[in-house]
């Protein structure tokens, strides 16, 4: 995958049975040659789904993905999933350090970045996920929060194309609040420039999702800002005419 297209990536989170894959269905069939040439797709399902998905998605060039993973390869882990088999159910992306995972379960940036590098291992691009609660936004601490996140959540060593960032204010996720696009620009410049001091010039490459209340009605202000270069929907995500309704945002 090129690091050029911008990339909208849905996180079906702990939602879908079996039927959810005609729904996904209708998102390969909307996912048009013209829409392909300016935006990528990627579907994160529950695990259950991954491999149904996957093959459906073969020829339509829509990525699937994973929304977590452990950090060994194999062994006695039980009800764990590694990165290599979430790559032999034929995923691309793994979303890691996601803020229902790190409150949820208490993932630390620690593990994240542990976790992004197994996806590294298996091949794979995953997608970390930072972002500031509520409390911390009111305490003018979200430019902080997200340098600290960064600095321990990201493996070293990568290129621009085997890495994307997604920045998720926490308060955002499923309220339907968003922050201003000011608020977003400036997060994202900052996360740009850290991005730069980490990894030098094809730092700046590294793709910047936003998350968080992601909408058709909002999907081209967010999409317009700069240094936004896709999105990670959850709600959204879930019905294929919304998901490609702000997948249009880019055409
Ligand atoms: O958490 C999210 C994606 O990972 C965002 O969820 P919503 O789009 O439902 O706010």
């Amino acid at each position: 995958m090129t690091a050029s297209r911008p990339l909208v990536a849905g996180n079906w989170k702990m939602n879908g049975l079996k039927a959810a894959a005609a729904e996904f269905g209708r998102m390969v069939e909307g996912y048009g040659p013209e829409m392909r040439k300016k935006v990528e797709l990627a579907v994160c399902p529950p695990a259950t789904l991954l491999y149904t998905l996957s093959v459906m998605a073969i020829g339509s060039r829509i990525a699937v993905g994973g929304q977590d993973c452990a950090v060994a390869a194999a062994g006695a882990h039980t009800g764990d999933l590694s990165a290599e088999m979430l790559a032999d159910a034929g995923a691309a992306y793994v979303i890691v350090g996601h803020s229902e995972r790190r409150t949820d379960h208490g993932e630390s940036d620690g593990l994240v970045r542990a976790k992004a590098q197994a996806v590294l291992r298996a091949g794979l691009t995953p997608i970390v996920c930072i972002g500031e609660t509520e409390a911390e936004r009111r305490n003018n601490e979200t430019l902080a929060i997200v340098e600290r996140q960064l600095a321990g959540s990201l493996p070293d060593g990568v290129g621009p194309e085997d890495l994307v960032v997604a920045y998720e204010p926490v308060w955002a996720i499923g309220t339907g609040l968003t922050p201003s696009s000011d608020d977003i620009a400036e997060v994202h410049a900052h996360i740009t420039g850290r991005l730069f001091a980490r990894f030098g010039e094809p730092g700046e490459r590294i793709r910047i999702l936003y998350g968080g209340s992601v909408k058709p009605a909002n999907a081209k202000e967010i999409l317009g800002i700069p240094h936004v270069s896709g999105a990670l929907v959850g709600g959204a995500s879930l019905k294929a005419a919304d998901f490609l309704s702000i997948a249009a945002a880019y055409a």
